[in-house]
């Protein structure tokens, strides 16, 4: 499957990358809120305009020709900058960080303005976004990996933005399949109640998969 490469990284060199990678997306990511939330206007606007657009281009001036993918280092190590939900790179990610357990995975994660639904709720597809990465990185932490099959939902309860905690466990595994459930909760009340069904494709079946079990997530 392409996408997964082999990039050896020296140790110290890594972490400086991390670090410049988590600053320009915490950057970006509060240039996300403040653009929600501005009542600049027209001439701040083309202002900010222009040094948004000039920023752009100095990123442009070296790019990889596609998508981050997901890269490992021979010491087992793997990198997931570019994801959706814990990518450091990525400033559309909620700035997420898992925690594994040998019982079970959690995260506490602020979600402002950029992540709203309902008015002053969080968005249900936010929700269901960080709940299907949480899900599926727990199976994965357990050693039992799986791409999503299944996701169910139940929202009991609006989640207003701000503080938010996820937490997830391993319920049961199914020869290739690993059902894992986890919660949402929003000062201490569970507002949302999550059950996937995370199955290990065919093509990660054989050598692949010994690969993937192996290695540590880092988003
Ligand atoms: C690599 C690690 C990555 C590790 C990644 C870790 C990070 C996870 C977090 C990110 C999660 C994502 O976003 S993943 C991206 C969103 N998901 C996807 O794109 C998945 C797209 N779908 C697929 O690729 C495929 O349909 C699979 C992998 C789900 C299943 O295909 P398959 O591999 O051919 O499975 P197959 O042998 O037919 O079936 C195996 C068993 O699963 C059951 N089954 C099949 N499909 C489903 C289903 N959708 N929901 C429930 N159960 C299903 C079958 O009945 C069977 O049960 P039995 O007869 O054995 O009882």
């Amino acid at each position: 499957m392409s996408g997964y490469i082999q990039e050896d990284i020296d140790p110290e060199e890594l972490a400086h990358r991390s670090e410049l990678a988590s600053s320009i997306a915490g950057s970006v990511r509060e240039l996300i809120d403040a653009t929600v939330r501005t009542e600049v206007g027209e001439a701040d606007i083309a202002e900010a305009r222009r040094l948004i657009e000039a920023a752009t281009e100095i990123l442009r001036k070296d790019q990889l020709p596609g998508a981050y993918g997901i890269r490992f280092n021979t010491d087992g190590t793997k990198r997931s900058w570019g994801n959706a939900v814990l990518g450091r790179r990525n400033p559309i990610a909620p700035p997420i960080e898992l925690h594994h357990g040998a019982e079970f995975s959690w995260t506490e994660v602020d979600l402002g303005a950029a992540y709203e639904g309902p008015a002053g709720l969080v968005h249900g597809g936010v929700l269901a976004l960080i709940l299907d990465q949480l899900l599926g990185s727990t199976a994965e932490f357990q050693g039992v990996p799986g791409m999503t099959g299944t996701l169910n939902v139940r929202y009991r309860s609006a989640t207003p933005l701000g503080r938010i905690r996820g937490e997830a466990r391993v319920d049961r595994v199914e020869g290739v399949k690993t059902i894992v459930t986890g919660t949402i909760t929003r000062d201490g009340k569970v507002t949302a109640e999550a059950e996937g069904i995370f199955i290990l494709p065919k093509w990660a079946r054989g050598e692949v998969s010994d690969v993937l079990r192996k290695s540590v997530g880092e988003g």
